[in-house]
């Protein structure tokens, strides 16, 4: 995990259950003593995660039934990661991208609450928007994350540098975030490893909705369009960034920088117990340490 991230020292799940009542409801108590919680049940999930922004982070947050769950020690360590990232030039007022906010909206709203960033925060899915909205509205959010919605899949920053109503682009952002629909539309079984045989099967109950969770070609083909509008859009960003849910995208969204001869960019892991997941971030502007780096 990355140095500052403070689950790093795991919650007390004792004190979260005195503390919050919709958490000490899906809590259990092992003959040990310890109070533990099953992954597999997507309550448990909801409760651990709502509980969990309201401790650390003093947000209130409701997910639309059905989609996904964030897993908070992830998006704050892909956060992190942003701020060392744009720590290397001086910038009196950060604004970022979130493509793809989700019901929850969890990036905007941890950037928003932890950093001050103003946030503009994308997404296609209607019922996603609604949820977003409210969840930016009911944190009193409203003046730093702007939502706006996206009406082609296809597109990634067209539609709010040509046309987006109500929006004013006062300067370039600083950086853009995503974390992308990984899976492939076009397979039967959604698959998230290279050796799936291999691999036991995930401690977490999995949860979202197809849209949210499946594109066409999947995160390869998804990151490969911000590449390619990058280029396009290349001042109005500082620093383009996605996560990657496989390590086989790595190579070949590097593979899709380079033909585009962008070798301005840097990798980094992040752990999260027995989670990894990749990120990528490329620059137009600024030299990016390109030594890789893990958290
Ligand atoms: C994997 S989910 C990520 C949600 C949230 N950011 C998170 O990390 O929990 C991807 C999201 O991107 C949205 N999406 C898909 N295509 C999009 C596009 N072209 N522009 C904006 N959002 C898009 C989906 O509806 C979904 O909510």
């Amino acid at each position: 995990m990355h140095p500052r991230n403070i689950f790093k020292t795991p919650p007390d799940f004792t004190d979260l259950a005195i503390k919050y009542p919709e958490f000490r409801q899906v809590c259990n108590l092992e003959l040990s003593g310890k109070v533990c919680i099953d992954y597999k049940k997507e309550v448990a999930l909801k409760a651990l995660t709502r509980t969990l922004l309201l401790e650390f982070f003093d947000l209130d947050v409701e997910f639309a039934p059905g989609s996904l769950i964030p897993t908070l020690p992830l998006r704050l360590n892909y956060i992190l990661w942003l701020e060392d990232l744009i720590s290397c030039w001086d910038s009196k007022t950060v604004k970022g991208i979130d493509i793809g906010c989700g019901s929850s909206c969890i990036y905007s709203l941890l950037a928003a609450k932890k950093n001050g960033w103003s946030m503009t925060a994308l997404e296609t899915n209607k019922s996603n928007l609604e949820y977003a909205a409210k969840n930016v509205e009911r944190n009193n959010l409203c003046k730093i994350i702007t939502i706006s919605a996206q009406k082609q899949n296809d597109n990634i920053f067209e539609e709010l540098f040509e046309n987006a109503p109500g929006i004013s682009i006062d300067g370039p952002y600083n950086f853009c975030l995503c974390n992308p629909p990984f899976y492939d539309s076009q397979l039967s079984t959604p698959c998230n490893t290279r050796n799936p045989g291999k691999r036991p099967p995930p401690h977490n109950c999995p949860t979202g909705f197809k849209e949210e969770l499946s594109c066409l070609g999947g995160e390869v083909t998804f990151v490969e369009k911000i590449i390619e509008e990058s280029v396009k859009y290349k001042s109005k960003i500082r620093i383009f960034t996605s996560m990657l849910g496989l390590k086989s995208s790595l190579s070949q969204i590097i593979d899709a920088l380079l033909k585009r001869n962008v070798t301005n960019y840097c990798t980094t892991e992040f752990h999260q117990g027995n989670t990894t997941r990749w990120g990528i971030a490329w620059s137009f502007f600024i030299d990016i340490d390109l030594k890789k780096n893990k958290i």
